[in-house]
C-alpha cells in the first residue's frame, strides 16, 4: 500500500496534480529534491496512479552497489557468466517489464553504466551479462536524485544525453523548510500512525508553541527527520526535551555545513524566524539559567535524552542509509588518497619523495594525449581538476579495461570474430570471453 502524499502547501498540491496528469503517459520522469523530501513516495504514487499499477514497481538504489554488482542487478546474468554465477538470474529490467523501474540516486550511477541505460531507453533491448541474447523490456523509467545533475554534466560525471532522456518530465520536490504549511499535517499524520502501531503508548500532542517551533526548524533531513522526532516524542513524551535536542542538532548541523543557504529560516546563525521569534527562545522549560532549578530540569531531561539515544542506537538504520554512509566514507577515503601529497608537511617522506619537493607544474597539454590521466581531468591538470572518480583503484580498472579491450579486439579481428577460436588463443573460457565482449562493448566490424 503506497503511503499517501501528506501536505496542503501549494507545492504539494501542484505535485499531486502533476502526478495525475502524467501517470497515464509513461513519459520518463526525473524526480529531484533533497534527501528525505519524499522522492520515493512520489515514485510510488506515480506507479499507483498509472495503468501499470497491477504490474511491479521495481526499485534500484544506484548508490548502494559497486559498479559490477549494479550492472548484474540491472541486467541479470546467465549461468557461468562469471565465477559464482551458478544459475541464470533475471535483472531488474526484466522484472519490471510492463511495470515501473525506479532508479533511485541515479546521480551516483557510474558513467560506464549510464551509456547502457541510454541504450535500453533508445532500443528497449538489453543483454544479460554473459549472454548473446537480446531481451526486450518495456519499462516506465522513473529516476530520482538529490544531486545537481547539470553540475555533474559539466564535470563530465553524468551523460548529457541520458539526462535529457530522463528529464522529459521533471518533478522537483521542495525541502520541508520551503513548505512549512505541511508540517502540522505531517506531525498529526505521524502521531496517529505511530499511536496505532503502539497503542499502549501515550503521547502529549504539541501545543501551538511547540508547533510554532517545529515550523521554524529548518529540517535538513526533511520528512525523514520529522518522523524521527515524532518517534522520539513517543518514547520520551517531553516536547521540551525533543525541541531542545532539535535545536542542538540544528546548531551542530549549522557548524558542519557553514552558513545555511536559506537565510530566512535558519536556526543557528541567527535563529530568528520570519516573525522575529527565536527558535531557541528561552521558554521557562528550556532556559539555561545556571540555577539549581535549571540544573535539575536539565538532569531530568538528560535521563530522557539518554533513553532517546538508546532508542536511536537500538533502532536499526535503513540499509540505504548504511550504504550511503559507506559510500561517502569510501569516497572520502579515495579523495584523501589523491590529496595526500598536498597534506604532507615539510620533512615527511611519502613514497621516497620529500613532501617539500616541488614538481614543476605542467599544463594539461604536457600530459601525453593518450595518458589515462586525461580521463580523470576536467580542465587543466591541477589536483582540483581531478574528477570524483579519480583513485588508484579506478585508474587500475581503466588501464586493465583498455589493455583487455585492445588485446581481445585484436584476437577477435584476427579470427574473424570466431569466439570459440579466440577464447582458445586468449586461454579463457568461452563464457568469460562473451562476458568481456559485453563489458567492453566490443563489436564486430560491419
Ligand atoms: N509528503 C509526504 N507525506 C507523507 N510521508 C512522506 C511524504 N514525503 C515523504 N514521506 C515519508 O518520508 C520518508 C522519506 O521519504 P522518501 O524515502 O520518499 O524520501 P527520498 O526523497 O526518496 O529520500 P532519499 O533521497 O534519502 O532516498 C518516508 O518514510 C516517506 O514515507
Amino acid at each position: 500500500m503506497t503511503s499517501p502524499i501528506i501536505g496542503q502547501s501549494r507545492q504539494i498540491v501542484e505535485i499531486r496534480d502533476l502526478i495525475k496528469n502524467v501517470a497515464d503517459t509513461c513519459l520518463n520522469i526525473l524526480i529531484t529534491g533533497e534527501t528525505g523530501v519524499g522522492k520515493g513516495v512520489v515514485a510510488s504514487s506515480l506507479h499507483e496512479a498509472s495503468p501499470r499499477k497491477s504490474r511491479p514497481l521495481v526499485t534500484v538504489n544506484c548508490a548502494a552497489l559497486p559498479e559490477t554488482l549494479l550492472e548484474s542487478e540491472l541486467y541479470g546474468y546467465s549461468k557461468g557468466a562469471f565465477t559464482g554465477a551458478m544459475k541464470t538470474r533475471r535483472g531488474k529490467f526484466q522484472m519490471a517489464d510492463k511495470g515501473v523501474l525506479f532508479l533511485d540516486e541515479i546521480g551516483d550511477m557510474p558513467i560506464s553504466l549510464q551509456s547502457k541505460i541510454l541504450h535500453v531507453l533508445q532500443t528497449g533491448l538489453f543483454s544479460p551479462l554473459g549472454s548473446d541474447q537480446e531481451i526486450r523490456s518495456d519499462v516506465w523509467l522513473i529516476a530520482a536524485t538529490n544531486q545537481d545533475l547539470e553540475a555533474k554534466i559539466e564535470k563530465r560525471e553524468f551523460r548529457a544525453d541520458l539526462f535529457y532522456r530522463l528529464n522529459i518530465i521533471k518533478i522537483e520536490i521542495p525541502p520541508l523548510r520551503e513548505r512549512r504549511d505541511d508540517i502540522p499535517l505531517l506531525v498529526d499524520h505521524y502521531i496517529s500512525q505511530y499511536l496505532s502501531q503502539y497503542p499502549a503508548r501515550e503521547i502529549e500532542l504539541p501545543d501551538s508553541k511547540v508547533l510554532d517551533k517545529l515550523m521554524q526548524f529548518p529540517w535538513p533531513g526533511n520528512i525523514r527527520q520529522l518522523q524521527n522526532i515524532i518517534k522520539k516524542q513517543l518514547v520520551v513524551n517531553d516536547w521540551n526535551a525533543v525541541i531542545e535536542e532539535l535545536a542542538h542538532d540544528a546548531a551542530s548541523h549549522e557548524s558542519h555545513s557553514g552558513a545555511s543557504k536559506d537565510n530566512t529560516n535558519v536556526v543557528g546563525a541567527d535563529r530568528r524566524n520570519s516573525s522575529g521569534a527565536s527558535f531557541d527562545d528561552k521558554s521557562p522549560s528550556t532556559e539555561r539559567d545556571g540555577t539549581g532549578a535549571g540544573r535539575e530540569r536539565r538532569q531530568g531531561r538528560r535521563k530522557s535524552d539518554e533513553s532517546v539515544r538508546k532508542t536511536r542506537e537500538g533502532s536499526k538504520r535503513s540499509d540505504a542509509e548504511e550504504r550511503r554512509d559507506w559510500k561517502e566514507r569510501r569516497d572520502a577515503e579515495e579523495l584523501s588518497d589523491c590529496t595526500l601529497p598536498q597534506k604532507a608537511t615539510k620533512g615527511k617522506v611519502y613514497h621516497g619523495r620529500r613532501a617539500g619537493d616541488v614538481k614543476p607544474r605542467r599544463r594539461k597539454g604536457d600530459i601525453p594525449g593518450d595518458s589515462i590521466l586525461n580521463e580523470f581531468l576536467v580542465d587543466g591538470d591541477s589536483l582540483d581538476s581531478l574528477n570524483r572518480e579519480f583513485s588508484l583503484g579506478n585508474i587500475k580498472k581503466k588501464v586493465i579495461s583498455r589493455v583487455e579491450s585492445e588485446v581481445i579486439q585484436y584476437v577477435l579481428d584476427k579470427t574473424a570474430w570466431n569466439r570459440s577460436k579466440a577464447s582458445k588463443i586468449l586461454k579463457v573460457s568461452y563464457k568469460t570471453l562473451l562476458t568481456k565482449i559485453t563489458e567492453l562493448n566490443l563489436e564486430p566490424p560491419d
